[in-house]
């Protein structure tokens, strides 16, 4: 039975990430141990057997396996030796270098969820240090597909660029959402009514693209094919040079994820 402590297990993400896995039986309540400012924390009252502890010394004398999960600003509070654990850190910008000066600790795993692990919907890219053994791969691996798509990758780089695609793609997408409300609302649409079809309309969307054998490319030029409405919008958007804003916020985004990424 893997012994796990969640640091902030309680915040937004360590919570998305653990319904899903305890629901699974894939981390036993007995086994796991979360942190808090408080020690305390809702969402848990399903599994009463969760070890809850403003307490990390606490929590990692009862682990071997230790997931960091609190804003990259809070991490200099905590002082832990780790050694001989398994780290899981699935915090932006903290390399794997600087996580194992910290925490002495030698099998370090970094991975990028994403908001949507609360729907099990999360892609989460995720790479290993040197020395993480083929169980704690395994585990990982196991850890991550509940709560959404796993993917192995092999650079640091990739994976600030990752935080940047998926990691914080759910913020993008609610901006392009947000952009096609507001435009409705000044031809007249009443808010309501544009923010529901627009929920509805990432909802199919996104259902259609999923599960199309067609990349997204070809269903755009499905619909330029057409010759009809879509195509008018898709080409005054193309006119308008749509992909330079897109790149320009991931380059930027991916750029912050990188420059913080206190690599030694
Ligand atoms: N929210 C998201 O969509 C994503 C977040 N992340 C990463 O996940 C990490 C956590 O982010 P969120 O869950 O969104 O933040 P959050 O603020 O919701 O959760 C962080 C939790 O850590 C707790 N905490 C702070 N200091 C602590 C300490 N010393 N000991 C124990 N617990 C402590 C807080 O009380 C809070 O509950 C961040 O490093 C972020 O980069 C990564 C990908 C997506
Ligand atoms: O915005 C952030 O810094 C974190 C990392 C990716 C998503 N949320």
């Amino acid at each position: 039975m893997t012994r796990v402590g969640v640091i902030g297990g309680g915040g937004w993400l360590g919570k998305a990430l653990l319904l899903p896995a305890l629901a699974d039986g894939l981390i036993v309540e007995e086994a796991l141990t979360v942190s808090s400012r408080s020690g305390a924390v809702a969402g848990f009252e399903p599994w009463p057997h969760v070890r809850q502890t403003n307490s990390n010394a606490e929590l990692a004398a009862n682990a071997d396996v230790v997931v960091l999960s609190v804003r990259p600003q809070d991490l200099d509070a905590i002082a832990l030796d780790l050694s001989g654990k398994l780290v899981i850190s699935v915090m932006a910008m903290v390399s794997l270098d600087d996580l194992a000066t910290r925490f002495k600790a030698r099998r370090i795993i970094r991975a990028m969820p994403n908001a949507a692990a609360e729907k099990r919907l999360s892609f989460t890219p995720w790479l290993a240090s040197p020395d993480v053994t083929d169980a704690d791969c395994a585990f990982a691996d196991r850890f991550f597909n509940a709560s959404g798509q796993a993917r192995r990758i092999t650079t640091e780089a990739e994976l600030d660029y990752f935080t940047a695609l998926t990691g914080s793609g759910p913020a993008f997408l609610a901006a392009f959402a947000d952009a096609m409300i507001s435009d409705a609302v000044t031809k007249g649409i009443e808010h309501g009514i544009a923010e529901r079809a627009v929920r509805q309309l990432f909802l199919g969307g996104s259902a259609l693209m999923a599960g199309s054998e067609q990349t997204p490319a070809e269903i755009v030029q499905t619909f330029l094919d057409y010759a009809g409405t879509t195509a008018a919008g898709l080409e005054a958007m193309a006119a308008a040079d749509i992909r330079t804003p897109i790149a320009h916020g991931l380059t930027a985004a991916a750029a912050k994820a990188a420059a913080g990424t206190r690599r030694q």
